[in-house]
């Protein structure tokens, strides 16, 4: 039976230590800041964005939301990212993804400034990943990383596999670990033979959107599994890209979905958004 790796107790680990950081930066006079733009009445976005604030105010981190109705047009969005891009008060920037049709999502990534940028989805903050020198990293694989490292998980040498290829997890968690000197393969939805390339991995970061689609059974022996899917089924149930039952018996660690990734998620955001304070201020 696996080990659960526990993102919750990690998390929570992680926020105290931010609390400490950011309460000796205000004996300096400097108070985080984060803004946090939300378009639109996405169910799910409303949800992320409530528990991003909830997050700041437990580490004592300024949150600025805005709340914007679904028809706001692009260059209204624009307009705003200027004034925070401007603003002194803030040190980082999320506009929390989808974004509604009428809105070009790349012209906005690239219109915050990548000082800001906390998200790590600006073009400079990905070629720097890309190149081995990261500033600001993407939340959600920073986490898994911060995870790995927390249980004490080695990727030297590993055959990791990752199931996704998306700008915002399955991209760069492959670089990521590749810095970390596994040997890294990226399935997707043209992925011949699923099965037997995950049925290869040391390491399995599942990062789909279909709901237990990576079966137990193709998880090799004593395998590391990190689930970041999070789909609702039904009206309450919460479950990952991983059938979680039969590869715990398998693998010999697991994230649990919730209580995974998705507290590790938010947690790299304020460590970014202290981060980007202590770097305005050095
Ligand atoms: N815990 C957290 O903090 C976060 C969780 N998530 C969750 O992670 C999951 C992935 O998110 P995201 O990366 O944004 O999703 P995207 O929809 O952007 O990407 C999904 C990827 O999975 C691939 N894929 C889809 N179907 C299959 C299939 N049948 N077999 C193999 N590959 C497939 C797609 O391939 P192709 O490119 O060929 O279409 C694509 O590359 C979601 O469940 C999301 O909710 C996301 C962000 C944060
Ligand atoms: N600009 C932008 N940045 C993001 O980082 C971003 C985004 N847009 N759009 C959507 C995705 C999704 N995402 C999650 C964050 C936390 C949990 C999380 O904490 N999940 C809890 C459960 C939460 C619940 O109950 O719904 C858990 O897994 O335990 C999940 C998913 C960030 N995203």
């Amino acid at each position: 039976m696996a080990n659960l790796i526990d993102g919750k107790a990690i998390a929570s680990k992680i926020r105290g230590e931010i609390t400490a950081e950011i309460a000796a930066l205000k004996t300096k006079g400097i108070t985080p800041g984060l803004a946090v733009v939300l378009v639109g009445e996405d169910a799910a976005s409303k949800v992320y964005v409530s528990m991003k604030e909830k997050a700041c105010q437990d580490v004592g981190i300024f949150s600025d939301e805005h709340k914007l109705s679904a028809d706001t047009t692009e260059a209204e969005l624009l307009d705003l990212i200027d004034k925070l891009n401007c603003d002194l008060r803030i040190h980082g920037i999320l506009v929390q993804l989808p974004l509604p049709k009428q809105i070009n999502t790349e012209r906005v990534l690239e219109a915050i400034s990548p000082h800001k940028d906390v998200d790590g989805f600006h073009p400079y903050n990905v070629g720097r990943l890309v190149i081995g020198k990261p500033v600001f990293q993407p939340c959600t694989p920073y986490g898994v990383m911060v995870m790995l490292k927390e249980t004490g998980i080695d990727l030297n040498g590993k055959e990791v596999v990752v199931v996704g290829r998306s700008n915002i997890v399955g991209k760069p968690v492959a670089l990521m670990c590749l810095a970390q000197h596994a040997t890294v393969t990226i399935c997707h939805s043209r992925t011949k033979d699923l099965a037997a390339k995950v049925g290869n991995a040391d390491v399995v970061i599942a990062a789909v959107g279909v709901p237990e689609m990576i079966k137990g059974n193709w998880i090799k022996p004593g395998a590391v599994v990190i689930d970041v899917g999070v789909n609702r089924v039904g009206e309450k149930k919460l479950v990952g890209d991983v059938e979680f039952g039969p590869a715990a018996e398998r693998a010999s660690a697991i994230t649990p979905v919730p209580g995974g990734v998705g507290p590790m998620t938010i947690t790299m955001l304020l460590q970014n958004t202290v981060e980007s304070a202590r770097r305005t201020c050095r």
